[in-house]
């Protein structure tokens, strides 16, 4: 049976990566981080203020450099930006859950101020384009799917039972 380091979700921006990677690390009593707050703390700027001052491509080196480095470590739970999947390798040894809400869903999950804050989801059209285009990657990298358009205490103990169901140091 594989032994997996860390348990990485990905999906796209509002999914809920951040929202229901907290809720499993209590219960799995690992640690949670999250790999744009990370970048955050030690750019010490928002993850908008790196799109406009540097550029996506910039903030892309920054999160394979996280990703990189928090892999290195064991037993977290870790919540990836939405593209991180797309643009940075995840280490083999990580056990990879895709937290997947509808685009709609996720929309009206985010108030303006929320949407601010992600640069890509400005423009709702291209914002669809993004997550339709990525669908694929995020299916075809998951070890596992979580139906996330319900609350988070209706789902969550579909991904509790399946992490608890592998090696996860
Ligand atoms: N299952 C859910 N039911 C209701 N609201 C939810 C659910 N999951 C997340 N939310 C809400 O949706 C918003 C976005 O969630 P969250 O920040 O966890 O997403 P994310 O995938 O980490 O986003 P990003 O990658 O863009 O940072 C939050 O306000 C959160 O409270
Ligand atoms: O989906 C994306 O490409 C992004 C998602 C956010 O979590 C941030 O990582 C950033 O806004 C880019």
């Amino acid at each position: 049976m594989v032994v997996y380091d860390n348990v990485v979700l990905i999906g796209f921006m509002g999914s809920g990566k951040t929202s229901v990677g907290k809720v499993l690390a209590r219960h799995l009593c690992k640690t949670f981080v999250d790999v744009d707050t990370v970048i955050e703390k030690e750019q010490n700027c928002s993850v908008s203020e790196i799109f406009a001052d540097k550029g996506e491509e910039y903030f892309r080196s920054l999160e394979q450099k996280c990703i990189n480095e928090l892999t290195q470590n064991k037993g977290q739970v870790i919540a990836t930006g939405g593209g991180l999947p797309i643009y940075s390798e995840i280490s083999k040894k990580s056990l990879i859950i895709y937290i997947d809400a509808d685009f709609d869903v996720i929309l009206g999950r985010l108030p303006a101020k929320e949407r601010a804050k992600r640069p890509l989801l400005h423009d709702e059209s291209r914002a669809k384009g993004l997550f339709k285009e990525r669908i694929g990657r995020y299916e075809e990298l998951a070890n596992f799917r979580v139906d996330a358009n319900q609350s988070i205490p209706t789902f969550i103990h579909v991904a509790l039972d399946y992490v608890l169901d592998q090696r996860v140091l």
